[in-house]
């Protein structure tokens, strides 16, 4: 049996002729965070929603949890997308609701939860992606960025999934707020044993949380490995990347 949860297999996706991705193959192996790198609009958040279904493949397989995403229709497709969770790159919120009823959104899908179970479980998940309790009742404009990323992590957490995709999760932050969501990551993955596939650019996020990597270039995933295997690459993008001036400033203080 394959420890993979996520398989994807000669991806390519377009918009008309803009071919993003070609032949791309990725694997995300259970209980891992997987951070995906790449020059911008190298195709990362496509990747990522083309694997959680908003995008439609124009050929290749996108395997989640041992099925087939692109042949799934109505309850089962449901019933899938109710084992992972997504937290987009501004947190997606809505407007109108508040934290708390922005977190109840995926839980209305649950039969049989009444409004007092609904809630407490939406309560427990913004206290576990670290906001205090007074974040509950607060409209999406009264929050900071890195509260609105917190608040975007509880709803992905709402159904207890078993894969979490993060697009971007420190981007905007500080570098102390950053280094907060970092561990938080960890911390989760941990207590809760998720899988995650991380999208990012931060280098400090890759040395903290990242077990393995994956350098998007070239319309697909040109090479997988550990942050170690990355400074042995010997690609024009990926040694600029890895040993750039901004890559020396995040290993300081690491070994
Ligand atoms: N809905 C869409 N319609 C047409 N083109 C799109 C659409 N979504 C993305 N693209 C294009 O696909 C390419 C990849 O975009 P994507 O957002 O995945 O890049 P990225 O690697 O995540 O970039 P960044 O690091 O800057 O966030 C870009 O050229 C983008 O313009």
């Amino acid at each position: 049996m394959t420890d993979n949860i996520i398989e994807v297999r000669g991806l390519r996706t377009q918009f008309g002729s803009h071919v993003i991705h070609d032949g791309l193959d990725l694997d995300l192996k259970r209980g891992e965070i997987l951070g995906v790198v790449g020059g911008s609009g190298t195709g990362k958040s496509v990747l990522l929603r083309t694997i959680v279904g908003l995008i439609t493949p124009a050929a290749g397989k996108v395997r989640v949890l041992g099925q087939d995403v692109g042949q799934l229709s109505g309850p089962a497709r449901e019933a899938l997308e109710r084992r992972w969770g997504v937290m987009f790159q501004d947190g997606a919120l809505f407007s109108a609701l508040t934290v708390q009823e922005n977190v109840e959104v995926p839980l209305r899908a649950v039969p049989g939860l009444t409004d007092a179970q609904r809630e407490g479980l939406a309560q427990l998940k913004v206290s576990m992606a670290g906001l205090p309790w007074n974040a509950n009742d607060k409209y999406p404009s009264d929050l900071s960025g890195g509260m609105k990323k917190r608040a975007g992590l509880a709803r992905a957490l709402a159904l207890d999934p078993e894969i979490v995709f993060l697009d971007e999760p420190t981007a905007g932050l500080d570098p102390i707020g950053a280094d907060a969501f970092d561990k938080l990551i960890v911390g989760l993955r941990d207590a809760l044993g998720l899988s995650v596939f991380l999208v990012t650019h931060d280098l400090d996020t890759l040395h903290a949380c990242c077990d393995r990597i994956a350098v998007l270039a070239e319309k697909k995933v040109l090479t997988t490995g550990t942050m170690a295997d990355m400074l042995k690459v010997d690609h024009p993008w990926v040694h600029e990347y890895f040993h750039g001036p901004r890559a020396r400033a995040a290993t300081v203080g690491k070994d």
